[in-house]
């Protein structure tokens, strides 16, 4: 090499790393909050909501108003059917409002969605017969909590997620996820929060 030559070019510098857009599913027996929670998490994160309610067959609908809890047959068409939104939202994020109330439920959603992580509104389950018995205009009876709460499977220490108390506000809530999922490096700095809490700003 003639010393006058120029150097040879440097390689470019490898752009910054953007992380993934979040993929949540917002999971819980019914009347937990899931869709309240759920639709109020999207419009922070700026991504979209899907609630799982509306993925069920008639046949399903009609069988849980009539009182009668889902089998796992029942739900296995459902979990796919929601694990394919999930799937077409594995790159631009997404949340997913979703019972998702055994690990082997997860299991077919995680298979779908590799990277999902599940958010599980736990708490009291008075409060939540309450909540339900008070909700107007759904189909799902408050005689059917005692049996989501008794096939309720906690999440387990490899699996991705959280835990939210959800006697908390929504407002709470949705801080309680952001305090809990630290803020990506390449995030803007976070703006003062508003009096209302739920500005609906990215983070
Ligand atoms: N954090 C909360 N604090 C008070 N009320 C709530 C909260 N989350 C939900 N609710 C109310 O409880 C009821 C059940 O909430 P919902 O979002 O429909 O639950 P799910 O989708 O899990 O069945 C609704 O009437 C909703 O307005
Ligand atoms: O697996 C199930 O038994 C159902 O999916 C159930 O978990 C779900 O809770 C209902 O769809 C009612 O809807 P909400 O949870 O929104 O009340």
């Amino acid at each position: 090499m003639n010393p006058t030559d120029p150097p040879p070019p440097t390689p470019p510098a490898a752009p910054p790393q953007t992380p993934a857009p979040p993929l949540l599913v917002v999971m819980g027996v019914t009347g937990s909050g899931k869709t309240t929670v759920g639709a109020a998490l999207s419009r922070r994160l700026r991504v979209p909501f899907a609630d799982a309610d509306d993925f069920h067959s008639a046949a399903n609908v009609a069988k849980m108003s009539a009182g009668t809890p889902l089998d796992d047959d029942d739900r296995l068409p459902w979990l796919r059917s929601v694990g394919a939104w999930l799937a077409e939202h594995a790159v631009g994020g997404g949340v997913m409002s979703c019972s998702a109330l055994k690990r082997a439920y997860r299991d077919v959603l995680r298979q779908a969605a590799p990277q999902v992580v599940f958010v599980h509104l736990h708490g009291e389950p008075e409060l939540v017969r309450r909540r339900v018995a008070g909700r107007p205009g759904h189909f799902m009876p408050a005689t059917l909590v005692a049996s989501q709460f008794a096939i309720l499977e906690p999440l387990q220490p490899d699996e991705h997620g959280l835990v939210l108390d959800l006697g908390r506000s929504v407002d709470q809530l949705v801080q309680d996820y952001l305090a809990a999922t630290p803020p990506s490096p390449t995030a803007p700095a976070e703006p003062s929060p508003g009096p209302q809490g739920d500005s609906g700003e990215p983070r």
